[in-house]
């Protein structure tokens, strides 16, 4: 068996029918003593695009053929600003956006937080509200904002709203992103697409963007 979410502490866990469904270890919501997000001073400008970090990325590579596309822009605070066009190829029910690649979309946009604060993080969690139906050719307007940051937790949300910026809301996430150095990938990536990841200078320069140097 795995670790569990409640280090052993049979009191977080809840019996669900047969299955045992264990408490998450960190709830979404900042502690206390958590800090306001800083935006780095070398984050990308407001409107500034930000570019793919990985050209084979489901989200944003733009050398992934069946992926999303997502173009993501820094926003004037610890935010980001991204459209996502919902197309055929990403139905669910006929004619509507699958919920996981709505999900994804969303999840893109905040791993896009990571560029404004100089900072390689990855999802923990990510609850995500439907609330609305998201009609294929649709335009997902999607916005991400860091609330706070305690320790290696960032604690982001993100929304996707239809018919513009400040149209209704049709999706929305909380979640909880930790920082991770960049061994986390090395470590764990397949070998031969982190192979040929080392192999491109330009990755490894993406790749490396964050580093403090001794
Ligand atoms: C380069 C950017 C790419 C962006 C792409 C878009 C975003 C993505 O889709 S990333 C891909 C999906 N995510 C992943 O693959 C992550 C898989 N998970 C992991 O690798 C690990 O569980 C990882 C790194 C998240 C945490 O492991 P580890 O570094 O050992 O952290 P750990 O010491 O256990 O926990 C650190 C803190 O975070 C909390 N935490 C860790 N995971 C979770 C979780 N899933 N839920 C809630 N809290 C969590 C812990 O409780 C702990 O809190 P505290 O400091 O208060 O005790």
């Amino acid at each position: 068996m795995g670790p569990a979410w409640h280090g052993g502490d049979p009191a977080l866990c809840t019996a669900v029918g047969s299955a045992l469904v264990t408490a998450p270890k960190t709830s979404l919501t900042p502690p206390p003593g958590a800090l306001a997000p800083q935006r780095h001073p070398e984050a990308p400008a407001p409107g500034e695009p930000i570019g793919s970090h990985y050209d084979q990325c489901f989200g944003c590579g733009t050398g992934q053929p069946h992926g999303l596309h997502l173009q993501a822009r820094a926003g004037e605070g610890v935010n980001v600003i991204a459209e996502f066009t919902v197309t055929p190829d990403h139905q669910g029910a006929p004619g509507l956006a699958h919920g996981g690649v709505l999900a994804s979309a969303l999840d893109e946009t905040l791993g896009a937080l990571n560029w404004m604060m100089h900072v390689i993080s990855v999802t923990g969690r990510l609850e995500t509200d439907f609330l609305r139906p998201v009609p294929v050719e649709t335009v997902l307007h999607l916005d991400a904002q860091v609330r706070a940051v305690d320790g290696r937790k960032i604690y982001c949300s993100a929304t996707g709203r239809i018919g513009g910026p400040d149209g209704p809301l049709a999706v929305r996430a909380d979640a909880l992103f930790i920082e991770v150095k960049v061994e986390h990938f090395i470590d764990n990536g397949r070998d031969e697409e982190i192979r040929a990841a080392m192999e491109d200078p330009d990755q490894v320069r993406r790749a490396r963007a964050f580093e403090v140097n001794p």
